[in-house]
């Protein structure tokens, strides 16, 4: 799976090839709430700015693994090797037969006519990205600039950040005048326990501030001892299990969960997309946990006008 006209990050594990078929029934209307397209980029080129090249991740092959896990709509995030251009995501969200909505990145010079054709496109929401190695971080008051441009479209925020960075980043987040989605569960460090410390500013985070919603996505990525999502694997990732079902039972109406297709960055193994749903499970038990991680809650962020 190789660019026609970039070469990938020396390293780059592309997706699994042919994942398993989940055993987990998902419920109708699921919503895998968090993944992206990259390119292609002879079509879409990557952004001069990028800290990384991707393998080519098209908006077919997308939706294929959608059908494919049984999941019926998508929330595509636009990834930092696009930058502020967001004609892939677009491009894919235009296709999709209103099965997709987006979440964009823009810069502070965006105008309304240029929210008003990302909204008309699908777009519901702007990231701001605080990881260090995924970008040069725009001043805080270009990114209030942003915020207060995009809440009156009803446009919710989503943070990418890693949990040692919370206590700095608190007042920024917490002042945020839309929703806001945290990725990953704010990235702690899972051989930390699940009540110490650092987990448990997040969790305050959450319990203080109820405009605050979280996706317990990428236990693959965070995971250090757990078993990997491969060769049948069903119980993959069990360190990271505990916490996203504290967050799941605490916050039941405020948690979504994504696929992270097709995996930017991780340098260990590449998931079995398939083991990946299985994983849901573990940190939803119930039925009605799955309806509401998978499709209640992501439909009345995305797709509100559909729901009673
Ligand atoms: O896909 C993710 O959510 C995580 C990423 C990539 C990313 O966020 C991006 O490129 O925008 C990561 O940790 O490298």
């Amino acid at each position: 799976m190789s660019s026609t006209v970039f070469e990938k990050t020396a390293g780059w594990l592309d997706w699994y090839q042919g994942p398993s078929k989940p055993s987990l029934a998902l419920p109708a209307g699921a919503v895998d709430a968090h993944c992206h397209v990259f390119g292609p980029g002879d079509q879409f080129p990557y952004a001069p700015e990028r800290k990384y090249t991707p393998c080519d991740a098209s908006k077919e092959q997308l939706f294929a693994l959608r059908d494919h896990l049984g999941f019926a709509r998508n929330v595509i995030v636009q990834a930092t090797c696009h930058g502020k251009d967001n004609r892939a995501l677009v491009d894919a969200l235009l296709s999709s037969d209103g099965k997709a909505r987006g979440v964009a990145t823009v810069g502070v010079d965006i105008s309304t006519e240029e929210i008003q054709a990302l909204h008309d496109a699908g777009v519901r929401g702007v990231r701001f990205n605080f990881v260090k190695r995924l970008v040069d971080f725009m001043p805080k008051a270009d990114l209030e600039a942003i915020a207060a441009k995009i809440a009156p479209f009803g446009w919710h925020i989503v943070i990418y950040f890693e949990a040692p960075d919370l206590p700095e980043l608190w007042d920024f987040f917490t002042n945020l005048p839309t929703t806001v989605v945290v990725d990953h569960m704010g990235r702690p460090d899972v051989s930390k326990p699940v009540d110490g410390e650092e987990f448990n500013l997040f969790v305050k985070l959450m319990a203080e501030h109820p405009n605050i919603w979280s996706k317990l996505s990428c236990p693959e990525r965070l995971s250090k001892t757990g078993l990997k999502a491969l060769d049948g694997e069903k119980n993959a990732y069990q360190d990271v299990a505990p916490f996203a079902r504290r967050l799941m039972q605490l916050f039941p109406e405020r948690v979504l969960w994504g696929t992270d297709w097709p995996h930017p960055n991780l340098k260990d193994h590449m998931p079995d997309d398939g083991l990946l749903v299985e994983y849901i499970a573990h940190i939803a038990p119930t039925a009605a946990e799955r309806q509401q991680l998978l499709v209640d809650n992501p439909m009345r962020l995305y797709w509100p006008e559909e729901v009673a």
